[in-house]
């Protein structure tokens, strides 16, 4: 249907007004962490395959890490398989690691990386095996005892840590105009899988590529505080203290703490932001409001 001419002059307003934004961020990279949450339904997931590839045609670069947590619980289930939790990570047997790389690679990293295709882009998948993109070793979680000098140390199985990446296979896709979407899996120095939590994953792609932005699409209006007001600029020292009287706590403890290690190493801002929004990644870009948590290396 043709627009109104006052549609159209408010559309040809938007887009004047993201002018500023496009010069900023052009030639810039964005790592955009699309949490499993967020994949709620075929529209919102078309509107985030939509934003990607109009980023990469107006000369943005991104960077696609998903996660797929919601999806793995789903077939789990199905086969009977209980999940457990520990900090946010999932407790990974290696009966459970075999559902995540089915689950991760297969179903979720390819229902994207067509999305994108069908609507115009050029996205290639990848877990962090191909190209030997993410190594990984074992995580350690610990958990405070009344002895402050020896936490204890609990297994979770298969849960990794990215220890190194391999830059050159991300700007081999990037050079040729591709858009990488990678499944946050990891490769051990003896070959084995590591699950690993997706916004750790995107947090180190950001800081590797030293990115422009980090930004982290979840199920929620950002990081909230008791009384459910969306929270944002905060200090290291606020997390902290929000994290300490368990105001942030599963999902969000990983989310927070990516973010502020990748503003820390040089990535210019993180932000927490609602998924459930359509276009939300292009809101957050282009306009003043935003729409979440931002998070930036501010001192106190
Ligand atoms: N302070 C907080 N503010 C907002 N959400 C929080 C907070 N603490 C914990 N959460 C939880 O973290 C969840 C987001 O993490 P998670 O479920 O792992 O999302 P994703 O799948 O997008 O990574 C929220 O839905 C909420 O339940
Ligand atoms: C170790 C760990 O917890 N890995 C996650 C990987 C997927 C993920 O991070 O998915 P979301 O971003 O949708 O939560 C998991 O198994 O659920």
């Amino acid at each position: 249907m043709p627009l109104t001419r006052d549609a159209a002059v408010n559309t040809a307003n938007v887009l004047s007004q993201a002018l500023p934004y496009l010069q900023r961020f052009v030639g810039k990279t964005i790592v955009v962490k699309y949490g499993g949450n967020a994949m709620i339904d075929e529209e919102l997931k078309s509107s985030f395959a939509r934003d990607m590839v109009m980023l990469k045609l107006i000369g943005i670069n991104p960077i696609v890490v998903h996660g797929g947590g919601p999806q793995i619980g789903e077939l789990l289930n199905k086969l009977n398989i209980e999940s457990h939790f520990v900090n946010g990570m999932r407790v990974t047997t290696t009966e459970t690691m075999d559902v995540v790389e089915m689950v991760l690679g297969g179903l979720v990293n390819k229902s994207i990386v067509t999305l994108i295709n069908q609507n115009g882009g050029n996205a290639i998948g990848l877990t962090g095996k191909d190209g030997q993109l993410l190594h990984a070793r074992k995580l350690t979680v610990t958990k405070a005892t009344p002895d402050l000098e020896k936490p204890e140390i609990i297994d979770i199985g298969h849960v990794g840590e990215v220890s190194s990446i391999n830059v050159k296979v991300l700007e081999m896709l990037t050079n040729s105009d591709f858009i990488p979407v990678i499944a946050p899996i990891g490769v051990g120095e003896d070959g084995a899988s590591y699950n690993i939590n997706a916004d750790l994953v995107a947090g180190k792609v950001a800081e590797v590529l030293k990115a422009e932005k980090l930004i982290l699409l979840t199920n929620i209006a950002g990081l909230m505080d008791k009384q459910g007001q969306v929270l944002t600029g905060l200090s290291t020292k606020q997390v902290d203290d929000l994290i300490a009287d368990g105001t942030i706590y599963g999902g969000m403890l990983p989310k927070i703490q990516c973010a502020l290690d990748a503003v820390h190493a040089g990535v210019t801002s993180a932000h927490i932001i609602d998924g459930r929004v359509a276009h939300s990644t292009l809101l957050e870009l282009f306009t003043d409001e935003g729409v979440g948590t931002l998070i930036t290396n501010r001192k106190g």
